[in-house]
């Protein structure tokens, strides 16, 4: 086999997790290949479309702490490759004030002194015009938040990794891995071994996995990406300092509605429900499932008086679920050298730097840098079908 053909690691899928793993890995000076099925830049998985909300509010300590390196990750990435990735917004957190889930969102800013402001009814409407705070709702905003400017960020990590030597080849698909102490890949257009490999192919993952006698608990479902329409341009605007928002758990909805002031489209605010409806990700089109928009078009019409309550622009993408929505991130049970990192549910992309490092160091066979617990896979158990 020719030395093109053999690398220390290979990296399985260019969406934002691999594409920060290849980055790792080649900054450690290893010889690294990320295959990609699709031609890049594509939008058939869940990192594609210009933002996505960055933020340390969250209700679990485990992901605020680990958000503390990944802002200065982001902001080195930044500056390595002379490129805006970041743009400050504050998110508001809005949600039943005496709710568990608005509790602990509000709890956690304040336990890891993030920069936080608490509105009450009273100031509400002076600081976050065009919105009405729904009876009962508290509201807090992480200052520390904002957009990330996601197909930008996948270009400019894909380049770094290319600049420092890295091998991308796109329109490539996985048909088969064999374990073993050299893993061999096979692709549509070969066959490439190396000493470890990571999986990180998001909808795919499960296809993915069951070369290596693995099976996860994981769910694919279709998001319909909506943007609404201002009734006065510029009412939602970032340059008016309108944050991005997300809503608890409410009346409205089990899971949480999110959104982002007007940005990347002229006039039109992205505002999407956190869930869906289960797709396989080869027929993604297929599913037609629009009952989250009627929930969307009711809490607009309700709360957001200055949109027309009816999508302007309709676009998808993909989530991929575990049934605690934590991620994740951990090595093959029988073989240490196969990597994973799988299950983003939806929340994954603002972690992509720190998934690089932690993906790359599981690969190295490195202690990782933060207590992987969370997201290790023995938490489900009996949900975890393996034919080994
Ligand atoms: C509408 C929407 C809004 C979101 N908003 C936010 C947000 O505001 N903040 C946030 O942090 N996160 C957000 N997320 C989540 C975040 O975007 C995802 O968690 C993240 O993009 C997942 O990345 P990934 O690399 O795991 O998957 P993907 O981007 O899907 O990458 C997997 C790649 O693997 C490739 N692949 C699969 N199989 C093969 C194969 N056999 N051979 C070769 N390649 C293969 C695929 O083609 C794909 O390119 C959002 C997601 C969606 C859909
Ligand atoms: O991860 C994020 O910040 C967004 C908003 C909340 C729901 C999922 N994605």
């Amino acid at each position: 086999m020719s030395t093109e053909r053999e690398y220390e690691c290979i990296v399985i899928g260019a969406g934002v997790q691999g594409s920060f793993t290849a980055y790792q890995l080649a900054q450690r000076n290893k010889k690294t290949l990320l295959l990609e099925q699709f031609v890049l830049p594509h939008s058939r998985g869940s990192s594609h479309g210009q933002t996505r909300i960055i933020r340390k509010a969250y209700e679990q300590d485990f992901y605020t702490h680990i958000m503390e390196e990944c802002y200065e990750l982001w902001a080195q990435l930044e500056r390595e490759a002379g490129v805006k990735l970041y743009r400050q917004t504050g998110l508001l957190v809005m949600g039943p004030e005496n709710s568990q889930s608005y509790q602990l969102f509000k709890d956690t800013l304040q336990r890891n002194k993030v920069p936080m402001v608490i509105l009450n009814r009273d100031n509400f409407s002076q600081h976050i015009p065009h919105v009405n705070l729904a009876e009962g709702d508290g509201a807090v905003v992480d200052i520390t938040a904002g957009v990330l400017y996601a197909d930008r960020a996948l270009k400019t990590v894909q380049g770094q990794f290319q600049k420092l030597g890295g091998v991308i080849r796109d329109k490539e698909k996985v048909t088969d891995i064999k374990p073993g102490p050299v893993v061999t890949v096979s692709t549509s257009a070969g066959v490439y071994r190396a000493k470890s490999v990571v999986i990180t192919a998001g909808p795919w993952a499960n296809r993915l996995l069951a070369h290596t006698g693995l099976q996860l608990p994981l769910k694919v479902v279709k998001i319909n990406v909506c943007y609404w329409r201002e009734k006065v341009p510029g009412s939602y605007n970032v340059k008016q300092r309108f944050p991005c928002f997300l809503l608890t758990e409410g009346k409205e909805s089990k899971m949480h509605i999110y959104g982002l002031p007007s940005n990347e489209y002229p006039g039109l605010v992205k505002i999407c429900y956190h869930a869906g409806a289960e797709t396989d990700p080869d027929q993604r089109d297929r599913q037609t499932d629009r009952s989250d928009i009627d929930i969307l078009q009711r809490y607009i019409g309700r709360c957001l008086p200055g949109l027309i309550p009816e999508p302007a622009v309709v676009e998808s993408c993909m989530y991929t679920l575990t049934p605690d929505h934590h991620f994740v991130l951990d090595c093959h049970p029988v073989y240490s050298n196969i990597v994973f990192g799988a299950g983003f549910s939806g929340h994954g992309f603002k972690f992509g730097p720190i998934i690089g490092k932690l993906l790359c160091e599981l690969s190295l066979g490195e202690v990782p840098s933060y207590d992987l617990s969370p997201f290790r896979i023995r938490r489900f158990q009996a949900k975890t079908k393996s034919a080994l």
